[in-house]
């Protein structure tokens, strides 16, 4: 782990003498986003351009990427900002107090330490991480907060609450599964989103998702084995994200369901995120804290 390159605690209100609008809003807390180009990427920086509480230091795109080099606002249809997408990550994070970060797993690894080296606040949206490489996070939520949520809509939190509670009250005569369905290019399956909510329903029944979690069922699968949480995704067109929590019983069925329309909602939670982070030490943290929930 390299010195203290960053750091956080620069927000302040209201200007100083001689100051500018401009000088001030660089004593908000600087937030460098990743994968710049991609779906979410474009979205987050919109919202940071939009925010008077944040102010946009840095994008970051994978080397090669025909965006590096390029303004921010030509990303997102505006005018020029002089932020430009880079493809250093070490130069850029440096200058963080927040990474918002919706990559890859292995991606969002190597942001991880350099947003501990640089005390910023790590808000990760990436899903699709294996058991190893959620260890691996550890090391640097010893030296700046990570916020990590495979859904950072107020909706999906809510629905996890309520599928804790609902786990707890119903026994194993009732069956749980997850169904969700994503557009063409989402790369991993199950959902995060499908894996919080399968997480929560097994947490309300005192167990864990690894212990409950049935395999992807096809050819012969055999009979529903009693207690087991199952999943099953679909994958098609440009759906933003679905999700149904069954529990299904002999003559009657419970169904918690989120549907997304507008990738906005998870832009929104993500702010919040980097603003909420910025008073808090070193450790893990989901979007259930953020929300109080
Ligand atoms: N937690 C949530 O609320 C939430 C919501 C939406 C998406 N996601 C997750 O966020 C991730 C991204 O989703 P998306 O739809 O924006 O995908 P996307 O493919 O459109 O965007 C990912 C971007 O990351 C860039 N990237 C990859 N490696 C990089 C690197 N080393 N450095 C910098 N940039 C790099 C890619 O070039 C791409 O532009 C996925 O894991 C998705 O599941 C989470
Ligand atoms: O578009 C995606 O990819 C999404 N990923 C998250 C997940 O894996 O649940 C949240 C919904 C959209």
């Amino acid at each position: 782990m390299c010195p203290h390159l960053g750091g956080r605690g620069l927000a302040r209100n209201g200007l100083e003498r001689g100051e500018t609008s401009e000088d001030a809003k660089m004593d908000k807390p600087g937030i460098v986003i990743t994968g710049a180009s991609g779906r979410m990427g474009r979205m987050l920086i919109a919202q940071v351009l939009d925010s008077d509480k944040m102010a946009l230091v840095g994008a970051l795109e994978r080397p090669g990427s025909e965006w590096v080099g390029r303004d921010v606002g030509e990303l997102v249809g505006r005018p020029a900002t002089g932020v430009l997408v880079s493809d250093d990550p070490v130069a850029t994070i440096a200058k963080a107090q927040a990474v918002i970060d919706f990559t890859t797993p292995e991606a969002t690894l190597a942001f991880a330490e350099l947003a501990a080296q640089a005390r910023a606040v790590h808000v990760i949206g990436t899903t699709g991480f294996d058991a190893d490489q959620i260890a691996r996070l550890k090391p640097a939520a010893r030296h700046a907060p990570i916020i990590r949520a495979g859904n950072m809509s107020l909706g999906v939190n809510l629905l996890t609450a309520l599928a804790r509670k609902v786990a707890a009250a119903l026994d194993e005569d009732w069956d749980i599964e997850v169904v969700e369905a994503h557009h063409r290019h989402k790369v991993d399956a199950p959902s995060g989103t499908a894996l919080m909510l399968g997480a929560a329903a097994a947490e309300g029944r005192g167990e864990t998702l690894e212990t409950l979690r049935t395999p992807a069922r096809e050819g012969i699968t055999g009979a529903r084995t009693r207690g087991t949480i199952g999943f099953s995704a679909i994958r098609g067109g440009d759906v933003v994200g679905e999700h149904d929590l069954i529990f299904a019983a002999d003559g009657e069925r419970v169904v918690l369901r989120h549907l997304a329309t507008d990738r906005r909602i998870f832009a929104r939670g993500a702010l919040k995120a980097a603003l909420w982070g910025q008073d808090k030490g070193p450790g893990e943290y989901d979007m259930m804290d953020v929300l109080g929930l």
